[in-house]
């Protein structure tokens, strides 16, 4: 067991390279340093080609760094797997359609020294009705959780899911959450790739923002969304264009008859110029969602990594 002063996984300047494709290279992970402490729950979020699945796959030594520094668990990433201390339900890796679903459990088990009764995992996972059934024949979301049983195997203390619920519908996504809730109360330490801004919202208590291979934000979710700053006020007033162009911290607005609403990056500012130096009145603040603080956090830098590069 790690002691909380120790993080169960220290990541140092890690880089990871690629050709761009015109002769040169480009970071897909750009210097990326991060600790994670046993027992959080983060969610890595980020828009498509952010480089968070080539992150995850370097914390699982399924790819090797460019540049820098990554221990898991004191260790190599590679030796933590083999110690059966990872746990990961991965984008990629496929699953053979002809076995049944228990089948699959049965064989992954067979390789891990200390697995998980099957029977147990299968009802953890939520797939104890369709053990019987090939594994070509279930859905995506069916699948996912199959895949999930297959990281929970080794009993591991540090899961890993990259965008765990594709392919699922609301439902099921709010199945495939309790249960893994149910998991991070035991212990588990979790960190997960997605792109449903609201999982993180809801299930992650820290947030690391990638964009173009960098983190760009990182603390507790709540946090990286105040950071972000964005909100939207609305008042009553009749402005003129030379009024709402000079108002500061203005992103964009719209207007219904009298009332307007301001998408602002400092609403107490905003809201502070209009009540004192404009007759604006009835003003309101909404916080906005984490969807628009990413938005607002990535919209400056909308460029591909490979174009972005020199
Ligand atoms: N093997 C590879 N060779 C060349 N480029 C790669 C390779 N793997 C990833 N990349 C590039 O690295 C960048 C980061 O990719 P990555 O898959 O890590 O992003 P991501 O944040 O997981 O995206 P997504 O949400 O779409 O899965 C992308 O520009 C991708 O095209």
């Amino acid at each position: 067991m790690s002691t909380a002063q120790e993080p169960i996984i220290g990541i140092r300047h890690l880089r990871r390279s690629y050709p761009d494709g015109a002769g040169g290279t480009f970071d897909a992970v750009d210097g990326v340093s991060l600790d994670f402490a046993a027992g959080e729950v983060t969610a890595v979020l980020g828009p498509n080609g952010a480089g968070k699945t080539t992150l995850m796959d370097m914390i699982l030594g399924l790819n090797t760094p460019s540049g820098g520094d990554i221990r898991v668990f004191g260790g190599s990433p590679r030796q933590a797997v083999r110690d059966g201390r990872i746990g990961a339900l991965l984008q990629t890796g496929g699953l053979l359609p002809d076995l049944t679903v228990k089948e699959t459990v049965q064989i992954i088990a067979a390789l891990h020294e200390q697995a998980l009764p099957v029977d147990e995992v299968l009802q953890t996972a939520g797939i104890s009705e369709i053990a019987g059934r090939a594994v070509g024949k279930c859905s995506g979301g069916q699948q996912q959780r199959l895949k999930f049983a297959l990281a929970l195997l080794p009993r591991p203390d540090l899961i890993i899911l990259d965008e765990p619920t594709a392919g699922m519908d609301p439902s099921a996504r709010h199945e495939f959450w309790s249960r893994m809730r149910t998991q991070a109360a035991a212990g588990s330490t979790v960190l997960f790739a997605t792109h449903y801004l609201e999982e993180a919202e809801q299930f992650a208590r820290r947030t690391v923002l990638m964009h173009q291979g960098r983190v760009i934000a990182d603390g507790p979710t709540a946090e990286v969304q105040r950071r972000a700053g964005a909100a939207h006020v609305a008042v009553t007033w009749s402005a003129s264009e030379a009024d709402l162009a000079a108002l500061p911290h203005l992103l964009s607005h719209s207007s219904h008859g009298e009332r307007i609403t301001f998408r602002t990056d400092d609403a107490d500012r905003l809201a502070r110029h209009l009540l004192t130096a404009t007759p604006a009145a009835h003003l309101t603040v909404r916080p906005a969602s984490l969807e628009e603080a990413f938005v607002l956090l990535t919209g400056d830098q909308e460029t591909d990594p490979k174009e972005g590069a020199r």
